[in-house]
């Protein structure tokens, strides 16, 4: 490291390690180490150390996670964009590991950009549960957004918003909560050196004032008996054990589950030993700090109330889905410009279909969604009301047609519409209703000229064996670079993996190795490339 410790810092660490404080400074002269975390949504721990382009060291404290050594570039590799594994730092695995996070949970991360945390909670849910995502800085959910695309989270919704808000919606709610809280960054000084410019001797409390209010609101979303996990990645007791402590002498109904001084955890300083450091001279990782916070169940009632809501929206699914045909048929009758849509004279909207297609206002209550591949927030509807809630019927048929056809099953989720664009959220619609929503679920794709359109993020969380076309590039050959480049490919129809009944022609998903990356259309031989622009191997 170049930068020069501040003073005020530096004496303050004396005073914190007393003996130990050489041992911490020396490791300023070392390198930061560097980790992956195999995505366990689409690859076990295994699969991914049997094929590693490089060498793996098991990470005490996160079964998934390894160090990868010197030399080694995980983001330069075809795997890192299949999503096989989030390039992390070891220390910052240990917070969701301590969460203990349950498939089918209900798990609320509350500063979540750019998504670390949130893609290890995906990863533990495997899919079933929901993971409810936020940050505070529009900017910052944009890369928050993408990273649970890249890693092909099915049941993620991105909020922008206060955590205050987001308690006020979802009161005593979540199984689990993480704060990995905004902090003074004193931990992470060996690996950004712009903390350590940045850090003044005020820095700790202004931080520490913002904790406050995050802790404060994150346990009014907790259900009762619930856990929650705070992290910071700072070593000021005033962000760490003093916030805690305040925090437990304010809410008698918390307890800390003792973690520190248990395996690789050394113990909490001053008032609260049960609290967890990661130490860099101590371990091999960057400065953490972990309090496991558990409610004792007592109090009003959990979610019952919000439970009853969604499920009284599940029991609709079905008429909704007559409404929209219905409105689907009016509307094929009266206007003879209306696009004509083969699918919307199928019966697929009398079944049964665990979404609703009927939720789609693009824009409403000044909210709006960006429509997947990192695109951000827009907020616009597609036109007038009128015309939105028929092309949303005509939307669904079409949707539906597609879907069957290269799917055979519909994905489960409530169908959320954007204007033409289509999400499957673990949630009704209704549940998001004043939060500003940067992802209200799984994008799948979207309505143009008639057409469905499979988004990139449907994509990325399918495995082959669920989609009816596909085809596995080598990363060993370069032809998955060249995709990832966006080239064309050449591509002869017996290297297709296609379903019995189902024809060559058409939007294929493209994998590396057996892993979904994106989409290719593949006609006579030639595989057109699919792959997002913004998203590109450079
Ligand atoms: C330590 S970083 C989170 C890192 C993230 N958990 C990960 O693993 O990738 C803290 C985040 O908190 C966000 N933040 C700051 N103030 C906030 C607030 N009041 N509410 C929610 N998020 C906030 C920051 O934008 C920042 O992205």
């Amino acid at each position: 490291m170049t930068a020069q410790l501040p003073g005020a810092f530096a004496q303050r660490m004396k005073e914190l390690l007393g003996p130990e404080y050489e041992q911490f400074t020396d490791t300023y002269q070392q390198s930061p180490y560097g980790g992956i975390r195999v995505n366990t949504l689409k690859i076990t721990v295994d699969g991914l150390r049997g094929r590693s382009p490089f060498t793996l060291e098991p990470i005490p404290w996160c079964p998934s996670g390894f160090y990868t050594g010197e030399g080694a570039r995980p983001g330069k590799h075809p795997y890192y964009h299949a999503g096989l594994y989030y390039i992390q730092e070891p220390s910052a695995m240990a917070p969701v590991e301590l969460l203990d996070v349950q498939p089918g949970d209900c798990v609320l991360d509350l500063c979540a950009a750019p998504g670390g945390k949130s893609t290890q909670i995906a990863a533990k849910l495997q899919g079933e549960g929901l993971l409810v995502t936020n940050d505070l800085h529009p900017e910052r959910t944009k890369a928050l957004a993408k990273n649970l695309e890249l890693y092909g989270v099915r049941n993620g919704i991105v909020l922008n918003e206060r955590p205050e808000r987001i308690a006020a919606a979802f009161p005593r709610f979540f199984d689990r909560i993480l704060i990995d809280a905004p902090c003074s960054g004193e931990g992470m000084f060996r690996k950004d050196e712009d903390m350590v410019r940045q850090w003044e001797p005020g820095t700790p409390d202004k931080y520490a004032e913002m904790q406050r209010e995050i802790l404060q609101a994150a346990a009014s979303a907790l259900k009762p008996g619930g856990t929650m996990v705070y992290s910071t990645c700072t070593f000021a007791l005033e962000e760490n054990e003093e916030m805690i402590a305040g925090f437990l002498s304010g809410h008698p109904q918390f307890s800390l589950v003792p973690v520190g001084g248990t395996g690789p955890f050394a113990a909490g300083l001053g008032p609260l030993p049960g609290a967890a450091r990661l130490w860099p001279h101590k371990v091999k990782g960057e400065g953490h700090f972990m309090a496991v916070l558990r409610h004792d169940g007592s109090g009003g009632p959990a979610r019952e109330a919000f439970e009853a809501g969604a499920a009284e929206n599940g029991a609709t699914v079905t008429d909704t889905l007559e409404n929209v045909k219905a409105r689907n048929d009016k509307r094929e009758r009266s206007l003879s410009a209306a696009p004509r849509s083969k699918a919307a004279k199928t019966d697929f909207h009398s079944k049964a279909v665990p979404g609703r297609a009927d939720q789609g206002r693009g824009g409403k209550g000044g909210r709006g969604s960006g429509h997947g591949s990192g695109s951000g927030r827009a907020g616009t509807g597609p036109g007038p009301q009128s015309q939105r809630t028929g092309g949303e019927a005509l939307g669904f048929a079409v949707y539906a047609d597609f879907i069957q056809e290269l799917l055979g099953t519909q994905p489960p989720g409530h169908a959320i519409w954007f204007g033409d664009h289509l999400y499957l959220s673990p949630l009704p619609r209704e549940a998001l209703d004043g939060l500003k929503t940067v992802r209200p679920g799984w994008y799948v794709g979207q309505i143009k000229s008639g057409r469905f359109v499979p988004g990139h993020p449907l994509a990325t969380a399918l495995r082959p064996e669920e989609c009816s076309r596909s085809v596995s590039l080598s990363s060993a050959s370069g032809e998955a670079v060249s995709y990832l480049k966006g080239e064309t490919l050449s591509i002869p129809a017996e290297r297709l993996s296609v379903k019995e009944g189902h024809a060559y022609k058409g939007y294929t998903l493209v994998c590396i190795d057996g892993f979904s990356a994106g989409w290719g259309k593949w006609q006579d031989g030639l595989l057109k490339n699919e792959y997002p622009a913004g998203w590109r191997w450079t």
